[in-house]
């Protein structure tokens, strides 16, 4: 089919790229000139494994083209996708100001039939809306809206949409119907064709029930730490239970990212837009942000004094591997705690310096961990990157000046840790003492080598 894509995010670019690789005719559109131009030379404008050569290989064999011009890519197209951003007002509720000046232009400029879908993630409503501007610019020339909103994971985005478990499609027509089905046919995936307003919906409900996920094992794991028990092995014997699932059960410092802190907050402002307060969202959002405040009481709690003046080595930025994505990123809040408290952070992360940088400029950074943690007082894990679960331990300890490790992310083995003697703390598990095999569990001050050491 000949498709457009409006918008060269996240979304709209790895959905361009991957409708071009199951055989797409596909040109993609961004107001941002200088987005186009690199793109038009084949080089990614996110990172995201297996982009690039994805981007080449389309652009090649002349599946897939970029431009600036929207009236003449829509031109041929029989489906035109929208996927601009749909940020937060500061009520929470989402900003639709980029959809309704892709929907007007495109009314503007149609000449014939066009399936219009909404891949954005947008509140229950705007299809309808979307028509209506549409239909104001454009006429009597026909068109149907449709949504199809998007499911896909930073940093496993070319995977999750190349074997998408299923689609939803929101449409008001047959014919509509038909035209997202054709587009969807070489995925060879579950097809759920619905009304828009319920594939709006939809969106919302996965993504608030996924934080919800998060925020209920990181209680879990709240609760664990007081009771001695482990909420990694509490995680996998609630998710053998095919009706929990074992998928983000990962308990650590919260959700961050594009979406879910986003979509949380335009969720509880649909809900009272329409006359329902939602109750366990709000909650689910509270659970999120006090799970950043724990993490810096654990480092607190690592020195018998105040953070004042302590080097705290913080490795990784991005709100999660394989990505460099800073926005909402738990580093974002946790970062600036420390250095009220008066700790001297040095932060590095595999791929996201340069973002990162862009928001805290005034943090001190390195170029690798190994320079990061170089004397520190503490390292602290804010993303589970590859690189840092393979960090060896004994050049970890070699190089800093405490051996006292705070794990945000449970990529560390609590034992070894003990055995490595490290004063070490993470996230809903036992605490272990170091002398002899007897695991017992001792206070909240960590290893009994680094308590020694301390005395
Ligand atoms: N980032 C993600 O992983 C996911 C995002 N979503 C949703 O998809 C939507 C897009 O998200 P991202 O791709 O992250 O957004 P983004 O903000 O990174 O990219 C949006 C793009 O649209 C372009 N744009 C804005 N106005 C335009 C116009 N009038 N004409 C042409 N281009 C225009 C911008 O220049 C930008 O390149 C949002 O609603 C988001 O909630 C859904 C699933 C996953
Ligand atoms: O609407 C969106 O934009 C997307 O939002 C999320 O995708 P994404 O934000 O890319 O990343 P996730 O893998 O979902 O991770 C989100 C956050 O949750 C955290 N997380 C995830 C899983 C887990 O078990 N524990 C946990 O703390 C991650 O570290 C990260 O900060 C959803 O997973 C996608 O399905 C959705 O399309």
């Amino acid at each position: 089919m000949k498709v457009c894509v409006v918008g060269t995010g996240y979304v709209g670019l790895v959905s361009g790229v991957c409708f071009s690789d199951i055989g797409h005719q596909v040109v993609c559109v961004d107001n941002d000139q200088l987005k186009i131009d690199k793109l038009r030379r084949a080089e990614a404008t996110i990172y995201e494994p297996g982009l690039e050569e994805l981007l080449q290989k389309n652009i090649k064999q002349n599946q897939l083209s970029f431009s600036k011009e929207l009236s003449a890519s829509i031109k041929d197209a029989e489906i035109v996708v929208i996927a601009v951003g749909t940020p937060a007002n500061e009520d929470g509720s989402a900003n639709l100001k980029y959809i309704e000046a892709v929907a007007k232009e495109i009314g503007q400029h149609l000449t014939s039939y066009k399936v219009i879908v909404t891949k954005s993630t947008v509140p229950v409503g705007t299809g309808q809306k979307v028509k209506g501007w549409i239909k104001e610019q454009c006429g009597e020339i026909p068109f149907d809206v449709a949504s199809n909103p998007e499911f896909l994971r930073e940093g496993s985005a070319i995977h999750d949409t190349m074997h998408m478990e299923r689609a939803v499609l929101g449409v008001e027509t047959e014919k509509a119907a038909q035209y997202l089905k054709n587009l969807h046919a070489p995925f060879n995936t579950h097809l759920i064709v619905t009304d828009i307003e319920t594939a709006e919906m939809s969106k919302y409900a996965a993504n608030a029930f996924l934080a919800t996920k998060i925020s209920f094992i990181n209680e879990v794991a709240n609760l664990c730490e007081k009771l001695d028990a482990d909420v990694t092995k509490v995680a996998e014997t609630m998710g053998f239970d095919p009706r929990i699932g074992a998928a983000f059960l990962g308990a650590g410092i919260g959700y961050g990212g594009s979406c879910f802190p986003k979509d949380t907050q335009a969720f509880i402002q649909m809900g009272i837009e329409a006359g329902y307060n939602l109750k366990i969202v709000p909650e689910v959002e509270k659970v999120n942000f006090e799970q950043r405040k724990r993490l810096v009481d654990k480092i607190e709690l690592a020195f018998s004094d105040s953070l004042k003046g302590k080097h705290i080595a913080v490795l990784g930025l991005a709100f999660k591997p394989n990505t460099d994505d800073m926005r909402a990123a738990p580093a974002i809040d946790i970062i600036p705690m420390l250095l009220e408290k008066g700790a001297k952070v040095k932060a590095y992360d595999p791929v996201a310096m340069d973002r990162a940088m862009k928001i805290m400029p005034y943090v001190d950074t390195a170029e690798s961990w190994q320079e990061a943690v170089k004397e520190a007082n503490a390292v602290v894990i804010l993303t589970d990157w590859k690189e840092f679960k393979e960090i060896d331990l004994d050049v970890l300890k070699s190089k800093v000046t405490d051996p006292i490790l705070i794990d945000g992310r449970n990529v560390f083995d609590p034992v070894e840790m003990r055995e490595k003697g490290f004063y070490y703390d993470s996230v809903g598990r036992k605490k272990m003492s170091i002398e002899g095999d007897n695991y017992e569990s001792i206070d909240h001050r960590g290893s009994g080598i680094y308590r020694q050491k301390l005395s």
